[in-house]
């Protein structure tokens, strides 16, 4: 990163002194002075300007008269896109959806290329794609209580507006762990609280009931860490079994073996979404880990194997994290700098393993928090050019592989339970610093939410946060508003230098694993927690209606808030419901765990496997079958 910058600044200087060069040359000619001396120096300062630069500068006036026009075409994977380049307001003003750099001076050009350039064009500081997606909103809500049936009603209200369905999916914590629902006193009050109760796969499907899981418009994310690879397996079965079901409504019979195998290839490359599945994170900021971190990251690199042998490329293997670093307590740098440092130990990780860069690239995306304080604003950016830089100059990467995709939501740990009602504030600004900076997908959360799930009215208003900026506030016709300012660009150099330092402690500390080992990151991220804390307390860092202007009236904010909990007949129904599956797969489930604790004990890819077994054992069966040969979580103190 910093020898790219280095180049940046002598490639800078070098098209400068070329430019004043030429002025010379040009005033000393229409004075009919002699010229040689000019010519010689010239001649040397062409010379220390390279092809990269020189094909970059060349390029930009033909691109800048592109986006003078009316109309742009442009293509994303193998579509064309034609787009308008206009907006028009009530007043008749006409507003770019790219605003362009004025700069005249060679030298600031090539900088601002470089450094920066349009959102689309490498290092995509400003954004990966050139223009926000038409007809699909970047909004992704995440939602999950009680069963299958009542979260899946929650999706239906969720989506209702929208053409495109974008599901987000909160497990309840027993299934976040692996267990099946049970009576057991620590296992039977949580069952369907704060998410939903997922144990089958007949679980699953009634989950995703009604939603065509293969429609390109379709696109699910799945929160969900330790037990990763098993949820995963349900959800691609769900999606297979969906096919198969509309082959046999549309036939009226059974598909042949191989039109069975053509469909569930065809349904692997069409499916899209995410699985968190980022066991890093899990391990320093959050706490579902399982399964040893080796047996973890053996599956997590599995399944990304078993992504390229079978082609889904619309799937995203993980969601590198760093929300859940943040919400821990950590500082915005901080996580940045641990989530992208995360985000490279699963390169090298999948390097190792034999996978080629730009084969699984693609299937990574990231997933921030952005809160109150001012890195956050350019926290996508500097993701944004420290991957580019990195993929294309470190790993030879191709174009695809450079572009970092993430999603945003907005921070829990920012919303109080004083004076509830100001939350959608904070969460409003939070959002705009998301869409400014064109995140991919954005969560808002509801105003209740330090207290309790949300209900169907609060998250109503949350997603009208989004619908509001998108839809109404008038400089969301302008797509790169943050370009060009002083204090962004001041804050992307600083935060990337910060970003960059924190690479080095890490890395003197025997990179992210070895850190671990010594608990470097939970330490760093409860001091960062304690120092907020400590501010918030004292006073030092006003939070309106909590240290500072204070309700005169505190009896006012005691409003009912409504506690969204499982129903009793909800889980009774998911034990009644997990008994009836183990009864009508008892047989195969043996035969089935059998096979899965063998291929993990030979090394085999346990993926491919797992996704046999998804279809007759339930999760806990399954967890456990992985404790006895993949070693169980034990936390280094
Ligand atoms: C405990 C609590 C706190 C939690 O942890 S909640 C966690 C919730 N997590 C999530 O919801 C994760 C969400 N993640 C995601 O949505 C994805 O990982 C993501 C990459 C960030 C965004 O994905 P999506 O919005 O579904 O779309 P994408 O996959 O980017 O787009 C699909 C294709 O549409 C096309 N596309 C997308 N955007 C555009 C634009 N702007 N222009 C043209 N074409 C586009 C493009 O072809 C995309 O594929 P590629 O060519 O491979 O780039």
């Amino acid at each position: 990163m910093r020898r790219y910058h280095e180049r940046t600044r002598t490639q800078v200087e070098a098209v400068r002194k070329r430019a004043q060069l030429r002025a010379v040359r040009d005033a000393l000619v229409a004075e009919n002075a002699a010229t040689e001396d000019v010519d010689r120096l010239l001649e040397k300062a062409d010379a220390e300007v390279d092809s990269e630069t020189t094909a970059l500068l060349e390029s930009w006036d033909e691109l800048a008269e592109q986006y003078r026009g009316d109309e742009l075409v442009f293509r994303v994977r193998d579509k064309e896109i034609r787009t308008s380049l206009w907006r028009d307001t009530l007043s008749g003003s006409r507003i770019p959806r790219v605003a362009l750099p004025r700069y005249t001076e060679p030298g600031e050009l090539l900088s601002f290329l470089r450094r920066e350039h349009l959102p689309g064009y490498f290092p995509f500081t400003a954004g990966v794609f050139p223009f926000k997606r038409e007809g699909e909103d970047p909004a992704r809500m995440f939602a999950g209580e009680g069963d299958a049936f009542r979260t899946n009603r929650r999706f239906k209200y969720l989506s209702s507006d929208s053409e495109a369905k974008r599901l987000s999916t909160a497990f309840d914590s027993v299934t976040l762990y692996g267990w099946d629902p049970d009576t057991r006193p620590d296992i039977y009050g949580k069952v369907g609280t704060s998410g939903v109760s997922i144990a089958t796969l007949d679980d699953m499907k009634a989950l995703y009931d009604g939603f065509d899981l293969t429609a390109p418009t379709t696109s699910v994310s799945m929160t969900i860490n330790g037990p990763a690879p098993t949820i995963l397996a349900f959800f691609l079965n769900t999606a297979i079994d969906q096919r198969m079901d509309a082959f046999r409504e549309e036939h009226g019979r059974e598909p042949t073996e191989e039109e069975a195998a053509e469909l569930r290839a065809w349904t692997l490359r069409q499916v899209r979404g995410t699985v968190q599945a980022d066991i890093l994170k899990e391990d320093q900021g959050q706490n579902t880990c399982i399964f040893s971190t080796e047996f973890s990251l053996r599956m997590m690199s599995d399944i990304q194997e078993w992504f390229i042998a079978n082609e889904v490329r619309n799937f995203y293997s993980v969601s590198i994290s760093g929300y859940h670093i943040a919400e821990a307590g950590a500082n915005p740098i901080t996580q940045l700098a641990f989530t992208l440092a995360n985000g490279f130990t699963y390169v090298e990780s999948y390097l190792a393993r034999g996978m080629h860069i730009d084969d699984f690239a693609p299937n990574l995306s990231f997933f921030f928090s952005n809160g109150m304080d001012a890195e956050y604003s350019v926290l996508g950016r500097v993701a944004r050019r420290i991957w580019a830089v990195a993929m294309r100059d470190r790993y030879g990467a191709n174009e695809r592989s450079q572009k970092l995709k993430y999603h945003v939501q907005t921070s829990g740990r920012s919303l109080h339970a004083q004076e509830m009602s100001f939350n959608d504030i904070r969460t409003t600004l939070q959002a705009l610093c998301a869409l400014y900076d064109n995140a991919n997908s954005l969560h808002t959360n509801a105003y209740d939410e330090a207290i309790t799930t949300p209900t169907e009215s609060s998250v109503r208003r949350a997603l009208a946060i989004q619908m509001i900026i998108n839809k109404e506030w008038g400089l969301s016709k302008n797509e790169n508003p943050l370009q060009g300012s002083f204090v962004i660009d001041e804050l992307t150099d600083l935060v990337e230098e910060a970003v960059l330092t924190e690479f080095e402690r890490i890395t003197e500390r025997g990179g992210v694993l070895g850190a671990m080992e010594t608990g470097y990151q939970r330490g760093k991220i409860q001091d960062e927690s304690m120092l907020y804390e400590r501010l918030k307390h004292d006073g030092s860092l006003p939070i309106v209606g909590v240290n500072m202007f204070r309700s005169p009236h505190p009896e006012d904010d005691e409003v009912e808030v409504e506690l969204a909990r499982a129903t009793e007949d909800e889980k009774q129904s998911q034990l009644r419901r997990l008994a009836d599956f183990h009864e009508r797969h008892r047989d195969e489930a043996q035969r089935a765990l059998a096979r899965l604790r063998e291929a993990a004990a030979g090394g085999e890819n346990v993926f491919g496997v797992l996704m046999d077994a998804a279809r007759v054992c339930s999760l806990g069966q399954i967890t456990h079958a992985f404790f006895e040969v993949g070693g169980q979580y034990r936390r280094n103190v």
